[in-house]
């Protein structure tokens, strides 16, 4: 690992519990119209979930008492399900990614309704949740907008948490988080190797300024995490991005070959990301583990050495000619 990410996974890692509620309330007010919030959920056929993430967001974070979020917005991504009326039975604001700037016809895509939905919120600090959670806990909002609430150089935070594979009644439990594993951590180490200390870089839950939003490219799909972490790192550089620790993740977990169409998407975005710098390789990969300290990391070496064609091997060839 680099030791710039090793200081880094010292500064800019906490937990949720590091910043009780009333601290950030404090630090909202101080703020003025710098700490509004505004949370995003993008769902496409959420009806089983949305409702309770909206419901327990408003009850947590935006009573009399808990004023933490000024909005929550469902920005509906084309569903056929009835993600719309329950989301806003449950309190939503909710918008149809049609109804965002027609000019321009949505096209399919997460990264399409996330970028559109600067245009229909209103907060200086915008949040990220996905719509698919389930024994969703308010501090996967509290906790990520914490940092930006109290620490002014910090720009962009994602949340972490441990991951269960969840599925056809087992559970796997660090078993989840496929596509991280498998592709965007290994392509982070190699080509962003500065990012590495992310524990969970494509975790759809993150809240971000907005000053820092809107000048980022959004990749219509599954590639706007990495692209975002990517474009960030190089427009406001390392030290204005965290990550806060908000225990358990339950989701909806998809089919193999959906996995890998994000795959697709995910490598996608790092190849246009990488044109005429591909060669940039670290060899390293940093993975982590829970421990009872937080999450630990280990750092493996890569394979990236060849052996030439046997034919380029004189022994081998004089064997042969034997
Ligand atoms: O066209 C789409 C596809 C998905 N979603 C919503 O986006 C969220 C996340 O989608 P999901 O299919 O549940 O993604 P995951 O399989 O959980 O994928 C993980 O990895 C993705 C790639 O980085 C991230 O976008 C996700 O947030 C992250 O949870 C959910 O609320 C979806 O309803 C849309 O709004 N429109
Ligand atoms: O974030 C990921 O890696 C993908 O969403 C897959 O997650 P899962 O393996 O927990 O389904």
């Amino acid at each position: 690992m680099l030791e710039e990410v090793d200081r880094w996974l010292t500064a800019r890692s906490w937990s949720a519990a590091d910043r009780p509620l009333d601290l950030l309330l404090a630090a909202k007010r101080a703020a003025g119209p710098a700490g509004t919030v505004s949370v995003v959920l993008p769902a496409l056929d959420e009806e089983a979930t949305v409702g309770e993430i909206v419901a327990v967001i408003r009850r947590d974070l935006m009573s009399p008492e808990v004023p933490l979020v000024d909005e929550v917005v469902v920005v509906d991504s084309g569903s056929r399900d009835a993600t719309a009326r329950v989301a806003a039975a449950a309190g939503a604001t909710v918008v149809r990614r049609d109804a965002i700037l027609p000019r321009m016809p949505a096209v399919a895509g997460k990264g399409e309704v996330l970028w559109r939905s600067l245009l229909v919120t209103s907060g200086e600090i915008v949040c990220f949740v996905d719509a698919d959670l389930r024994e969703f806990d308010s501090r996967f909002v509290s906790g990520i907008v914490g940092p930006l609430l109290t620490e002014p150089a910090v720009q962009l935070v994602k949340a972490m948490y441990d991951r269960p594979l969840e599925t056809g009644g087992s559970v796997v439990p660090a078993g989840g988080g496929r596509v991280t594993e498998l592709v965007a951590r290994p392509l982070l180490n190699l080509h962003w190797p500065r990012l590495a200390g992310f524990v969970q870089p494509l975790s759809g839950e993150y809240a971000a300024r907005r000053s820092l939003l809107e000048r980022l490219p959004f990749p219509v799909g599954y590639g706007v995490e990495l692209g975002m972490l990517v474009d960030s790192l190089s427009l406001v550089g390392l030290d204005a991005l965290g990550q806060v620790d908000v225990g358990v993740r339950h989701h909806r977990h998809q089919d193999g070959q959906a996995l890998g169409r994000m795959a697709a998407a995910i490598y996608r975005t790092a190849h246009l990301r990488l044109a005429g710098r591909a060669h940039l390789v670290r060899p390293s990969l940093t993975q982590y583990d829970r421990a009872p300290s937080g999450f630990v990391p280990s750092t493996h070496p890569v394979d990236t050495e060849e052996r030439p064609p046997m034919l380029d091997v004189p022994e081998y060839l004089t064997r042969h000619a034997a």
